[in-house]
């Protein structure tokens, strides 16, 4: 039975969803990195939200886990390059708390403009002071949006409804779906020279940490108010800070923090700055989506293989995953097939989807055939990390999809290119789930694959068959099956067989020194 690590509050709802699919859930939050290095070889699947940061240290001692999953949105707090070495699936809800951050980052600008916080914490002191808190309008101003994706989009269309005016800054952002959003894509100068309110909604990457710094600041209006629900990092709060006590910025409001929990940062204690202690997934509705989306797609994962949501592995639909389970099957013997005869460095491997296949989601295919191919040289890898390794090693890989049916309803071809030779194998698959090798080098064949495989190639000449048969007899091994192919009559001939004892170094000499062979393997798959 898997077993699952929750190590942030989550619903409860994730406890119940892993019971009910078989799957063992242990809840431990605020653990220290140690305690958590200490246990987490035990399980299969981490659930986690922001506070667990999944190191590459708790990763080294991670020797059972499959699956980190993030019950909502950023996945900062991992090491997605780390899990992905170690062959660790990382998924995340890419939308089940997008409304409700949308809904705090709004909130956060009312709070702004109209000074709640410090209004309701002066009231409640009973100093009752009217005139102190002069607001600003939001209707008629310009709201600048940087980063709009899922949330910024939300936000966007909440704004354009309070009657402000919206740019954004984006520039993954389709002119098409600016116009759809009814904003206006800018370049980010602009946005600062025109912005009223900012608010930044991007991930924390290289490209955007610190993109609210002194310079940034300089060139927005003077009076401007900021509002980050997304990332500390994204804004140098020294600069910020300064910037409020020259009056350039009028006020910010900050759900996140560079350091978090933030227990203390320069910014408190500001009478211009609203804190809130990153509250923005945090209503009921949005955590019961996380929790529950995230335990799904985890078990899914973990008891049938469909991924969704991965940031380090092609999806996988379930309803997906049942119709390219055989050929998951079939593509991995052939990457397997494949790298067990490749004895040089790789240059290329070039696969070609025909017919059924190329109507299918092909990704997961191609990584389990470079996961096979790769096997015999990197013990580690696997389907998550096996895209990567190729790249690191310069392994130029192409796809290839021609949905027209040749010979067969359907097939996969592996060609692999090394620094001598270039070397094929193709599979389909029979009555639609049973994996057939049916070409290998160019030469038909029709051979099913299995523990313990000898694969030979040799002359078409007689005496070899009988030969081959008494000689695996002598050795107490029994054929299962036995399938042979040629290119033409007398000329270059394949025979694999599958055999129900493990072939030995000394059988395999007497094999290969059988007069008609020419090359003799034993295989495994
Ligand atoms: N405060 C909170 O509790 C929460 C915070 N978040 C944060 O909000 C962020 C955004 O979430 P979503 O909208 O769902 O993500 P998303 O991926 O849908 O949107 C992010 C957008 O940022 C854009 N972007 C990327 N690099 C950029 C750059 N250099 N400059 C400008 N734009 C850039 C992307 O093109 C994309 O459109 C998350 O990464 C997460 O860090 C998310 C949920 C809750
Ligand atoms: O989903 C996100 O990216 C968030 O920042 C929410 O964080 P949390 O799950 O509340 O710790």
């Amino acid at each position: 039975m898997p077993k699952v690590l929750i190590s942030d509050k989550l619903s409860p709802a994730a406890v119940q969803i892993f019971k009910d699919r078989g799957i063992e859930a242990d809840v431990k939050t605020g653990l220290a990195p140690d305690e958590l290095k200490a246990i987490i070889g035990q399980y299969d699947g981490l659930a986690i939200r922001s506070n667990t940061k999944v190191t590459a240290d708790i990763l080294a001692a991670a020797g059972n886990l499959k699956v980190v999953g993030r019950a909502g949105i950023g996945v900062d707090n991992v090491d997605v390059p780390a899990a992905t070495a170690r062959g660790v699936v990382v998924m995340n809800t890419p939308f089940g708390n997008s409304v409700t951050t949308a809904e705090h980052a709004i909130a956060m600008m009312f709070a702004l403009a109209r000074d709640i916080p410090q209004a309701n914490a002066s009231t409640h002191a009973g100093k009752w002071e009217k005139s102190k808190f002069m607001g600003v309008e939001l209707t008629g101003k310009t709201l600048g949006i940087i980063g709009c994706g899922n949330i910024g989009a939300i936000v966007a269309d909440r704004a354009l409804g309070l009657r402000m005016k919206v740019v954004a800054y984006d520039p993954f952002l389709s002119a098409e779906r600016a116009k759809d959003l009814t904003i206006e894509k800018v370049d980010l100068d602009t946005l600062f020279a025109r912005a009223d309110f900012i608010t930044l909604h991007t991930p924390l990457t290289e490209a955007t940490k610190n993109i609210i710094s002194a310079d940034a600041i300089a060139k927005m209006k003077k009076g401007v108010r900021i509002i980050n629900c997304a990332r500390g990092g994204l804004l140098v709060e020294e600069d910020l800070k300064a910037a409020i006590e020259s009056g350039q910025v009028a006020g910010a409001a900050l759900d996140v923090f560079k350091a978090e929990p933030a227990k203390e940062n320069i910014l408190f204690g500001n009478e211009h700055v609203v804190c809130t202690p990153h509250l923005g997934a945090s209503t009921s509705e949005a955590q019961e989506n996380v929790a529950l989306q995230v335990a799904e797609q985890m078990a899914d994962y973990l008891l049938t293989g469909a991924v969704v949501n991965a940031l380090n592995m092609p999806s996988v639909s379930a309803e997906d995953a049942p119709k390219l389970r055989p050929y998951m099957k079939l593509a991995g013997q052939l990457g397997s097939f494949a790298g067990q005869l490749t004895e040089n460095a790789l240059k290329a491997v070039s696969i070609e989807y025909v017919g059924v296949v190329a109507g299918l989601n092909t990704k997961p295919l191609t990584a389990i055939i470079l996961e096979g191919l790769l096997k015999p040289m990197v013990e580690t890898v696997n389907m998550v990390n096996a895209p990567v390794i190729a790249k690191d090693r310069n392994i130029d890989v192409s796809e290839t999809k021609n949905a027209r049916e040749g010979d067969y309803h359907t097939l996969i071809r592996v060609t692999v290119t090394t620094e001598v030779r270039s070397r094929s194998v193709a599979g389909t698959l029979f009555g639609g789930d049973k994996p057939r090798v049916v070409e290998i080098k160019g030469i038909p064949i029709e051979a099913e694959l299995g523990e313990h495989v000898l694969y030979v190639t040799n002359q078409d000449k007689p005496g070899f068959i009988g030969a081959l048969g008494s000689l695996l007899g002598q050795h107490g091994v029994n054929i299962a099956t036995f399938h042979l192919g040629r290119a033409e009559a007398g000329g270059d001939a394949i025979l694999l067989t599958q055999v129900d004892q493990p072939l030995t170094d000394v059988i395999l000499e007497e094999v290969r020194a059988l007069p008609q062979v020419v090359q003799a393997k034993a295989l495994s798959f």
